[in-house]
C-alpha cells in the first residue's frame, strides 16, 4: 500500500492518491472527516482554522460504500483559495503577479534553502508545499488506513505529554487503553489527560501568544491489538520502529521521535530496560513490562506500540526574528498576518494518523489482502498460530 499527496496550502484543493487497498473493505467517509475535523482543533491554533471545514470528496476507487480494489482518489478543497485565486493561478497566460510575492525568508521555514535549491525568486513557490496544510491530506490516508485497522481489530490513540515545560508522567499502559486515552483526550482543548498539566499547558500557550511567542511539545500515540511480528529484522528499511520514526519526523516541525522509554534508556541499566517474557494459558507470550515500546529486532512484539514525538515550536512568530532579504540583501525583521502559536494537540492527532498508515502498510505486506476477508482470515488464523505456537 502506498500513498502520494499533491496540492498548495492557498491552492484549489489537496489530492491523495492511496494504492494497495484490499477490494470490498467498508469505506467510511464519515470516518475520515471524523479525523479530519479532529486535526483542525486544538489549543493555540491560528485563525485559518475557522475559514478552512475539512471534508473529503471521494473522486474514485470506492463504489456503494466499498473499495474496488482500484487506486482511492480523495480530495480536501482549500475553502482559502478563493481569495487566492489570482495569486495561485496555474495558467501561463495568468499574470505572474507581484501581490503576495515572498522575498523574506521565515527563519524556521523552508523558503531559503527551498528558493535557493529550486532557483525561486518567489518564496511563494516553496513555502505553499512545505506548509502543514498538507497534513490535512496525510491525516486522509491515516484515515483509511484506520478502516483496514479496524477490520483487524487494531485501535490507534495519541495524546499530548508535554507543551513547553509542562509535561506529564508517563502511563501505566496497565491502566490505559487506546479507547479511554482517546475518549479523555478528545476532551481536553490541548489533548492532554492529565487535568492540573491541561490547565497549565493552556496557561503556558496563552502566556505565550501575548507575548507573540509560540511553543512545542511532545505527543504520544499507542497502537493496541498489534500482531507480533509485523515488520522485520531482516533488512533496514523492512524493520517497522524505523519506518514509524521517519513518519514521524516528516511532519513539519517534528524533530525527533522515540520508541518506548527512548532516551531514557541510555541513563537506564539493562535489567531496567528489556521486558521480560511470560506465558500463560490466557495470554500466551506477552511481557512483564512494555518499556522497549511494543519493539524487538524491527517487530512488533504483540505489546501495544509506543512511540513519541517531538515538534520544535511553531517558527512563525509574532515577535519578530533577523532575516534578510533577498532582493536587497538588507536586514529586515519578519512580520506575520496570521499563525497558530501552538500546534501540538493538533500534529498529535497528525502523528497518530501517519502511525496508523505504518502499521496498516506493514499488516498488508504480512498477510495475503487482495480483499477485506482474506485479509482478516488470514489475521485470525496467524493470531491463533501464534498462541499455540
Ligand atoms: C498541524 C501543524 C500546524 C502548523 N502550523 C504552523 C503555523 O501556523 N505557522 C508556522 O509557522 N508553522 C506551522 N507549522 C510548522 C511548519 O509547517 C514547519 O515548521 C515548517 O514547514 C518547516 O518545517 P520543519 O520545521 O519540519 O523544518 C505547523 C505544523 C503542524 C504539524
Ligand atoms: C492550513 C493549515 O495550517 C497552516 C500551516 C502553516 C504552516 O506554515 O505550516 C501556516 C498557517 O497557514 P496560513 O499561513 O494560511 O495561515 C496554518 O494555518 C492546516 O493545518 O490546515
Amino acid at each position: 500500500m502506498r500513498y502520494l499527496t499533491a496540492g498548495e496550502s492557498h491552492g484549489s484543493q489537496l489530492t491523495l492518491i492511496v494504492e494497495g487497498l484490499p477490494s470490498r473493505l467498508p469505506f467510511s467517509r464519515e470516518a475520515v472527516d471524523q479525523q479530519l475535523a479532529r486535526r483542525q482543533k486544538g489549543y493555540g491554533r491560528g485563525r485559518r482554522m475557522q475559514i478552512e471545514s475539512d471534508r473529503v470528496q471521494v473522486l474514485s476507487g470506492i463504489r456503494f460504500g466499498e473499495t474496488t480494489g482500484a487506486p482511492v482518489a480523495l480530495a480536501i478543497e482549500n475553502k482559502d483559495w478563493v481569495k487566492w485565486k489570482d495569486v495561485m493561478s496555474p495558467d501561463s497566460e495568468g499574470e505572474k503577479t507581484e501581490k503576495r510575492r515572498v522575498s523574506r525568508p521565515r527563519p524556521g521555514h523552508a523558503d531559503l534553502n527551498g528558493a535557493i535549491k529550486y532557483g525561486h525568486r518567489d518564496m511563494r513557490d516553496v513555502l505553499e508545499r512545505s506548509s502543514a496544510r498538507e497534513t490535512a491530506a496525510r491525516v486522509t490516508a491515516g484515515a483509511v488506513a484506520r478502516q483496514v485497522l479496524q477490520l483487524c481489530g487494531i485501535r490507534v490513540a495519541s495524546h499530548v505529554v508535554r507543551i513547553g515545560t509542562v509535561g506529564t508522567e508517563r502511563l501505566d499502559p496497565a491502566r490505559w487503553t487506546a479507547e479511554e486515552i482517546a475518549e479523555r483526550s478528545e476532551a481536553s482543548p490541548v489533548r492532554c489527560l492529565d487535568p492540573e498539566a491541561e490547565q497549565a499547558m493552556i496557561r503556558l500557550i496563552d502566556e505565550a501568544k501575548q507575548e507573540g511567542d509560540s511553543l512545542g511539545g511532545v505527543v504520544e500515540v499507542i497502537v493496541e491489538n498489534v500482531p507480533v511480528g509485523l515488520g522485520s529484522h531482516v533488512h533496514w528499511d523492512r524493520k517497522l520502529d524505523a519506518r514509524i520514526t521517519q513518519a514521524i519526523v516528516s511532519i513539519n516541525a517534528f524533530k525527533g521521535a522515540e520508541i518506548g522509554i527512548g532516551f531514557e534508556a541510555a541513563e537506564r541499566k539493562g535489567s531496567q530496560v528489556h521486558d521480560e517474557i511470560l506465558w500463560s494459558e490466557e495470554k500466551g507470550y506477552h511481557r512483564a513490562t512494555n518499556r522497549l515500546g511494543g519493539f524487538e529486532g524491527g517487530m512488533t512484539t504483540g505489546e501495544p506500540i509506543v512511540v513519541r514525538g517531538v515538534m520544535k515550536p511553531i517558527p512563525t512568530l509574532y515577535k519578530p526574528l533577523n532575516s534578510v532579504d533577498i532582493d536587497t540583501k538588507e536586514p529586515f525583521q519578519a512580520s506575520i498576518e496570521r499563525s497558530d502559536n501552538c500546534a501540538v494537540p493538533a500534529a498529535g492527532v497528525v502523528a497518530e494518523n501517519v502511525v496508523a498508515w505504518e502499521v496498516a502498510r506493514a499488516l498488508l505486506e504480512k498477510f495475503s489482502s487482495d480483499t477485506a476477508e482474506e485479509l482478516h482470515r488470514c489475521v485470525e488464523q496467524y493470531r491463533k498460530q501464534v498462541k499455540e505456537f
